[in-house]
């Protein structure tokens, strides 16, 4: 049965970069039978441009009716000033919330044509496969209350809430297990736990949820200890599982092992692998509207939609070859452009990888 696909371009480099992965999708549809219908909806900045709200009720319908959807990013510095509650991000999380998409996964994997590209020394990347499982609908992003008051004498007081029950732990958990399970069955559990009782508890629920998986090794690492082992031995890793701001952090800093933040893509699924796929990265106001952008994250995270939530593993690796192919080819966007490689634009790539299908 035809399958239907919500297209969420969103704000600054997402058109660009989502036109570049619908160029793929195209082609898997007529080559390859695919077989999705695609639709496309408002969301972040552009949707509070026409309707006042970032996550207009007509997108949260057709999102709740799809089979799976393909954001871009979403924000800008033209909405820096509004009300937070109104703000381009919070479609984004009402998205995330509302379709109960609890669990990002969020692969940092090494390109061994990109070794050059990292920041790190190649022998520190080489070979780097690692999965972020972050979690994504909790925590303190989501706690409440929140707000900004005002104390008695006057001064003003910002707060939020860092909360998570040990259903919402253990639900996580899982996930991160049975993807070790399908690795190479290691999990390394990040929190802070000396000095939050939330993630103190967080600690206590993954111990107690290991002894299902005893295959499976279990470890603990503090964030910030964590933030300095994943450019000192990033290969030590194989499952990160952690709460939502922490993997935020994390992963925006695992994706420069991989050359950069334009390669790293992202799915965000609910319990029965209905998902919404981004690339980790955001809207890059400051490369918008210029054919600059990396499209290879939001490719890839088609691909990841293809395997998760339209069933069809043969052309989600016919994907990854393809993007595989064009960095032999020695194509590279400006991001991940080193000495003796050839430069090429947004639209430029996703034609290459059209072209390798
Ligand atoms: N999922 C999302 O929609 C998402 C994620 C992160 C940030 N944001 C939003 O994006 C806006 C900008 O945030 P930011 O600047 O902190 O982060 P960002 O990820 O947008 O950009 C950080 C840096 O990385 C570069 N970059 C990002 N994606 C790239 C790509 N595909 N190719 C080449 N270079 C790329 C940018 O040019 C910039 O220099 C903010 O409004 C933020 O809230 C949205
Ligand atoms: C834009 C923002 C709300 C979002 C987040 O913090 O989750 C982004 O940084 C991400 O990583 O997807
Ligand atoms: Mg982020």
């Amino acid at each position: 049965m035809t399958k239907q696909v919500l297209l969420l371009p969103g704000d600054g480099i997402g058109p660009e970069i989502v036109a570049q992965a619908v160029k793929v999708l195209d082609v898997l549809n007529d080559k390859y039978n695919l077989d999705i219908n695609m639709t496309e909806g408002l969301v972040g900045g552009a949707a509070y441009d026409v309707h006042g709200h970032p996550l207009p009720e007509a997108t949260l319908e057709a999102a709740l009716g799809a089979d799976a959807i393909l954001l871009g990013a979403v924000g800008g510095y033209q909405w820096e000033s509004l009300d937070i509650a109104v703000r381009p991000e919070k479609g984004l999380l009402g998205i995330r919330s509302n379709l109960k998409l609890f669990a990002n996964l969020r692969p940092a994997m090494l390109y061994p044509q990109l070794a050059d590209a990292s920041t790190l020394k190649p022998e520190v990347v080489s070979g780097l496969d690692i999965l972020i499982v972050r979690e994504l609908t909790g925590g303190i992003y989501f706690g409440q209350p929140r707000g900004i008051r005002v104390l008695e004498n006057g001064e003003r007081q910002g707060f939020n809430t860092y909360v998570y029950s040990e259903s919402e732990i253990k639900r996580i958990g899982h996930v991160a297990f049975q993807a070790a399970m399908k690795r190479n069955k290691k999990v390394c559990s990040v929190d802070k736990a000396n000095v939050l009782e939330v993630t103190e508890l967080w600690r206590e629920v993954m111990t107690d949820l290991a002894k299902e998986y005893p295959e499976v090794e279990l470890s603990h690492m503090y964030v910030d200890n964590a933030a300095m082992q994943l450019v000192r031995n990033p290969k030590q890793f194989d499952v990160i599982v952690t709460g939502n701001m922490f993997g935020d952090i994390l992963s925006d800093e695992a994706s420069m092992l991989t050359g950069s933040i334009g390669m790293l893509p992202s799915a965000s699924l609910d319990a029965n692998n209905k998902g919404m796929y981004e690339p980790s990265h955001g809207s890059a106001p400051d490369i918008a509207g210029q054919d600059l952008a990396n499209p290879l994250a939001t490719i890839l995270s088609a691909a990841m939609m293809i395997r998760y939530s339209l069933g069809r593993e043969d052309l989600a690796v016919r994907v990854e070859q393809a993007v595989s192919a064009v960095l032999d080819k020695g194509l590279r966007t400006g991001d991940i452009f080193s000495v003796g490689m050839t430069r090429v634009s947004t639209s430029e790539m996703g034609d290459a990888v059209v072209e390798e299908l």
